[in-house]
């Protein structure tokens, strides 16, 4: 043979050899794939395994957690939902009297493929468990409103850096009387009346000092500042060192929050544990404090009644907590108290502090929606009487399209793209089954990246929302049912009141517009929005 031949020969053995690895590989990965699948579900027994959702549980311990981390590394999240609705329509298959709709599926030799693709909900394996992923807004409907059926399923990695004794984890009943306790003086209308003072001159005083300053990193700043309102709400505020050590521990603590849960050295979850544990040291402090301070202030108040003098001391959240019974009369021990406030803070600053420099670079972004909604702003100023100090709720009830702006915002971003449920019993969800003890997922974010409920949804647009009312599960910025959101119009409010003085005086201009976008834990430019802020009235017709 010449060397030519026998070059032609190696070649071709090597391509065989690539082949047969190629072959193997798909054939094993199909197999590990489908043996996963039937040890996760062999325990149904067949004929509810045959009422499971389209889906693919992958690969024993990672599940879809890999595609699912490689979607939002990228710059498209939606392709994790995405892959599962092409997949799916790949994998499912009928007979071909079932696409005439008679007769029962997979019972007939010959089998053609069906387009499973808008069915909805999916089968997956997620964060350790089987999980039905559920992505359209009847479904996401069903399942939040249906309290019998669902209780709250976070991850357990997740409960172990929330709380175990925070809402995220507690039983229905105690979630009821604290949700009931700790929600009305946050978004009933007295409160919000009462906090807009302070998150008038929080916001006032940030912008100030921020503009015409060197660039400043626009989304930490607002997080500090959204963290500072919060604080002064639950805990009546804390010394500037103790606000930063707090907000830094929370940065870490969302980090780890949608990552693996890898409690290994160098790993987001071991150092959110971490910072979990720094936050739990410095609340405890702050509840001591308290403690001594009321038992202090109840003593002198009982002095003060005796001589006849009325009570002075103020009631703020730490002290509802402090002082909730149950209907035996058991109040909150420290872990209890620690947990709901770790909670709270937390969920009170990281989606207010986002949405706030999202819809700041959207208006940026679109000088004819800027116009019009500057122009909003314009008009409520021209109608406040001279006597009046400040802004009102009321006029806040006035800016029509700057709520558009916000909703628009919500919409877009999806700050909370899913939240969890388990299921109590088997329950049926567009015609599928999802089995008692199963994890749920609400794909929040797929509802309102549907183009066919919302068209062109990548594009901002606030007139969209223009005389509409939402659909029932359409709009879940904030979710539905027992656990909608309790600071939804406390978030609304800091929202707006930043947006209102914002548009009257100032302007932004990123450093690198065209930065990229990371999407875990929430949307963020990498570069947390560098910026510079400039005023652009030199007098200050807002203040
Ligand atoms: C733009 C801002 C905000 C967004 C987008 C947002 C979003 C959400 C969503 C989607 C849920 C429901 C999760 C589920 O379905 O299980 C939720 C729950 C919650 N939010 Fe918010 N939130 C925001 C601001 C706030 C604020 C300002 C507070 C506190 C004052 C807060 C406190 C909570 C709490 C405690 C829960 C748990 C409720 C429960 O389980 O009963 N959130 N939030």
């Amino acid at each position: 043979m010449g060397g030519g031949d026998e070059q032609v020969l190696y070649g071709s053995l090597l391509l065989w050899w690539a082949a047969a690895i190629v072959g193997l590989v798909v054939v094993t990965d199909g197999a590990v794939r489908r043996l996963h699948g039937w040890y996760r579900t062999a325990a149904l027994g067949g004929a509810r395994r045959a009422r499971l959702p389209p889906g693919d549980m992958g690969w024993p311990v990672v599940g879809g957690m890999w595609a699912f981390l490689r979607a939002f590394k990228s710059d498209n999240p939606d392709a994790f939902i995405a892959s599962f609705i092409r997949r799916c329509g790949m994998m499912e298959y009928a007979s071909e009297k079932d696409m005439r709709g008679k007769g029962k599926r997979r019972d007939a030799p010959l089998l053609v493929p069906i387009w499973f693709g808008r069915t909805g909900v999916y089968r997956s394996f997620m964060f350790s468990s089987p999980t039905i992923l559920v992505a359209t807004p009847e479904a996401c409907k069903q399942v939040l409103m249906d309290d019998e059926g669902f209780v709250t399923g976070w991850p357990k990695a997740t409960v172990a850096l929330i709380g175990p004794k925070s809402f995220v984890a507690m039983p229905y009943e105690d979630h009821r009387r604290l949700r009931k306790l700790t929600a009305a003086p946050i978004n009933g209308f007295d409160a919000l009346a009462g906090y807009l003072p302070f998150i008038d001159g929080t916001v006032r005083s940030s912008l100030r000092a921020w503009a015409d300053e060197p660039p400043v990193e626009f989304l930490t700043e607002l997080r500090r500042m959204t963290f500072k309102i919060i604080v002064q709400i639950f805990l009546g505020g804390v010394d500037a060192a103790t606000a930063r050590a707090l907000e830094r521990s929370y940065t870490e603590l969302n980090y780890g929050m949608r990552a693996m849960a890898i409690n290994l050295p160098g790993f987001a979850y071991r150092k959110a544990l971490r910072a979990r544990g720094r936050l739990v040291a410095v609340l405890r402090g702050v509840l001591a404090d308290r403690r001594r301070i009321r038992r202090d202030a109840d003593a002198a108040d009982a002095a003060a009644r005796e001589d006849e003098r009325k009570p002075a001391a103020a009631v703020d959240m730490m002290d509802r907590l402090i002082q909730a019974e149950d209907e035996q009369g058991r109040r909150l021990d420290d872990d209890e108290i620690v947990d709901i406030l770790i909670m709270y803070l937390n969920a009170g600053h990281e989606s207010s502090g986002h949405i706030t420099m999202w819809a700041t670079v959207f208006l940026q972004e679109n000088p004819d929606i800027f116009a019009r909604a500057k122009a909003e702003q314009e008009a409520i100023m021209r109608s406040i009487p001279a006597t009046q100090q400040g802004l009102t709720l009321r006029d806040f009830r006035k800016m029509e399209y700057l709520s558009q702006v916000i909703d628009e915002t919500l919409r877009l971003v999806n700050i909370s793209f899913v939240s969890f449920r388990q299921a109590t019993k088997d329950i049926f969800v567009n015609g599928y089954l999802i089995p008692k003890g199963w994890k749920v997922q609400l794909w929040y974010r797929s509802v309102h990246m549907d183009s066919e409920v919302y068209p062109d949804p990548k594009n901002f647009n606030p007139s969209r929302w223009e005389g509409q009312t939402p659909r029932a599960g359409t709009f879940l910025p904030f979710g539905l049912g027992a656990r909608l959101c309790p600071g939804n119009d406390l978030a609304k409010l800091e929202i707006s009141v930043f947006l209102h003085h914002f548009l009257l005086g100032y302007k932004l201009t990123r450093l690198n517009p065209k930065c990229r976008v990371r999407y875990l834990p929430h949307p963020r430019p990498v570069d947390n929005c560098l910026a510079k802020i400039t005023r652009v009235v030199s007098s200050d017709n807002d203040e």
